[in-house]
């Protein structure tokens, strides 16, 4: 473990160990990205993929919106992807601009010769991807305990529809075809991705990763019962396994945030799946979100979130407005405990960042106020 500087801003932690607070902490999925004119700058014409191998501009990055929302915002997130497990299992994939991710040679089936080969390869994470782990330790030593560090790496079902379709998509053509027409196959490729997630967050933590989230961006593709059987199952995995990884490697355990997109319907299992905080969109309405995890039988987990990002288009009267009613909702008993705020998904493109900077604001203002008003 390399010697890094302690935390002076523990907000966070204190607010999934389930302290009562003065306000929630803070930080936003996507904080370092397009909607920042520093962004561009430092990203220039260098490739996005070649940004997150370099530790030096990946720490640059991560660490742009922690200066210009100082004292403001209380976490950082590694600047990296989640296509980069994908990348180390051998597979191909470039950012397009303006287009998104782009495997040239996406997985056809189980019997194409790539899927046989993929299944059978002993994938090295530690070396694939330990650019990844030099940023995160490069970036704490710049952080110099300001926040705390997320790690992070994508669900296997969202990995899985990546790797099959080959980018985005909105049929999700191929995905359907996998894991209804070859479920074991798809369910021997699902275990194998949870491994190497398992494996890639317990690294993340070692370089100094302080908390990590697991993306599962396309949960609201599944049925209930399909998330039930393809999705949750690998979630339990990482979340069971990564503790004992930790143990096994020496190194003390983390909290585990889960974020599945549009997993509405599954909000007790995701409160019940081994994660200590459950990363909320806005599918969900706060106040009946605190109460479904307020009634969890080991006690209540934190809930991240949750507001729509296209608020931000709206402008000032509707942030307050919308800041009011999560406040409302997940401090509904002004205990002051329970939540991290967020927004319900990404910062988009184009969000003025003042608008953003009134976000965090509002948090401040609005949670103190509804404390001081207890
Ligand atoms: C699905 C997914 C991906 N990547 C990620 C997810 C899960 C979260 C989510 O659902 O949004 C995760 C991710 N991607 C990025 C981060 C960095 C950390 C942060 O949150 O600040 C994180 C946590 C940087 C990025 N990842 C990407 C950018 C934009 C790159 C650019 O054009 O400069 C950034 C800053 C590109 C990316 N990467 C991915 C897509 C679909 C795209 C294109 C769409 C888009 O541009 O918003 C895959």
């Amino acid at each position: 473990m390399p010697d890094l500087p302690a935390l002076k801003n523990d907000l966070l932690l204190r607010a999934v160990r389930g302290d009562q607070l003065d306000r929630p902490p803070i930080w936003v999925m996507r904080q370092a990205g397009r909607y920042l004119p520093e962004y561009h700058e430092a990203k220039g014409n260098h490739d996005f993929f070649a940004c997150c191998r370099s530790p030096e501009i990946a720490s640059t990055l991560t660490l742009q919106p922690i200066d210009r929302y100082a004292g403001l915002i209380d976490a950082a997130i590694i600047f990296s992807d989640i296509l980069v497990i994908p990348q180390a299992m051998g597979m191909t994939v470039q950012m397009l601009d303006g287009k998104g991710p782009h495997f040239p040679r996406p997985l056809k089936s189980p019997t194409d010769g790539q899927y046989e080969e993929l299944m059978a390869r002993q994938i090295d994470v530690a070396l694939e991807l330990s650019y990844v782990y030099e940023a995160i330790t490069l970036t704490r030593q710049k952080l110099d305990g300001r926040v705390p560090l997320f790690g992070f790496c994508g669900a296997p079902w969202t990995l899985l529809c990546y790797m099959v379709e080959g980018g985005g998509t909105k049929l999700f053509k191929e995905s359907k075809t996998w894991i209804y027409k070859y479920p074991d196959a798809s369910k021997k490729l699902l275990r194998k991705l949870s491994e190497l997630c398992t494996t890639y967050l317990a690294l993340q933590v070692k370089a100094g990763a302080q908390i990590v989230q697991v993306f599962d961006s396309w949960a609201a593709e599944l049925s209930p019962s399909a998330f039930k059987e393809f999705a949750l199952p690998e979630l339990r995995y990482i979340s069971s396994h990564l503790p004992v990884t930790l143990r096994k490697m020496d190194l003390d355990l983390v909290p585990m945030v889960v974020f599945a997109k549009g997993a509405w319907y599954a909000l007790e299992e995701l409160c019940d799946s081994g994660y200590q905080v459950v990363g909320l969109d806005w599918l969900q309405d706060p106040a009946e979100a605190a109460k479904a995890a307020k009634a969890m039988p080991e006690g209540r987990v934190c809930l991240q979130g949750n507001m729509d990002p296209g608020v931000l288009y709206g402008g000032r009267e509707a942030i307050s407005k919308a800041v009011a009613e999560m406040v409302e909702g997940f401090w509904a008993d002004g205990e002051g405990r329970g939540w991290i705020a967020n927004l319900g998904h990404g910062v988009t493109p184009f969000v003025n960042p003042d608008d953003l900077k009134f976000f965090f604001e509002e948090i401040h203002r609005l949670s103190k106020d509804k404390r001081s008003s207890k």
